[in-house]
């Protein structure tokens, strides 16, 4: 999988080079670009924004730098647009970011990340981009970012970590919170007593079957008493 990422922080994406995330690029199970959407400024400031049409607070990232940009960004080979480039857009505005959009990516081959800032980029930017690749406005959660980098480092990490030969033997997305609809339930590990706190008896027990039970007994409690909209309704 290819992963390209246009911001005006570079170095915000740097913990993409890190850890599992990094290992994955070492075994060239993914390519990542990141690029300084300042690169494709015209002027002497490097202006990438300008006030927001029809007033309000703050300001709005220029059509005349994005453009250019993701026409490069998003070109193939041959320079001309790769049609099978998703192009993902970091938005509050966008639909939700969530586990069944990680796996539906993490068929992908190319991914570009549009990364804002100030009060996002100009509209007619991805109108115009979804004239010749697949656009997502997506968001990561209710509440407000100050840019798209934050957002992009949780897609990224959920999208890769799919990827086969990404996580360990020892680790393994199978049975992951969301994949069955419940969150996950309580782990343990030694010492089997710490701080007067015993792991409890059923997890020492060897019997696979009610240690299974139990754990899904678990997660049903905690999703019931934490996020009880991931529930199928009574109705
Ligand atoms: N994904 C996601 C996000 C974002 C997000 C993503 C990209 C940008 C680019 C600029 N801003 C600041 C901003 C503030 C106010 C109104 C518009 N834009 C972003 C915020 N906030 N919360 C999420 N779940």
């Amino acid at each position: 999988m290819r992963l390209d990422v246009v911001t005006i922080f570079p170095e915000y994406l740097e913990p993409l080079r890190v850890a599992l995330l990094g290992k994955a690029i070492d075994k060239g199970l993914i390519s990542v670009g990141v690029h300084n959407l300042r690169d494709w400024t015209h002027d002497v400031h490097k202006a990438v924004d300008d006030s927001p049409y029809g007033g309000g607070p703050g300001m709005v990232m220029k059509p005349t730098v994005w453009g250019p940009a993701l026409d490069d960004v998003l070109a193939g080979p041959d320079g001309e647009t790769d049609p099978e480039v998703l192009l993902v857009v970091p938005t509050p505005a966008g639909r939700r970011f969530d586990q069944a959009t990680a796996q539906r990516w993490s068929q992908e081959k190319r991914i570009v990340f549009a990364c804002g800032r100030y009060e996002g980029i100009d509209q007619r930017v991805f109108d115009d981009a979804a004239r010749r690749v697949r656009v997502e406005e997506v968001s990561i959660g209710d509440y407000v970012l100050i840019g798209g980098e934050v957002a992009v480092l949780v897609m990224v990490e959920a999208v890769v970590r799919l990827l086969p030969g990404v996580l360990g033997n020892q680790q393994s997305h199978q049975e992951d919170s969301f994949s069955d609809g419940l969150l996950e339930g309580p782990s343990y590990t030694r010492p089997a007593v710490w701080r007067d706190l015993e792991v409890p008896p059923v997890l020492m027990s060897g019997d696979h079957g009610k240690v299974a039970r139990w754990r899904h007994e678990q997660s049903l409690e905690r999703t019931r008493e934490r996020r009880p909209d991931l529930l199928p309704s009574d109705d």
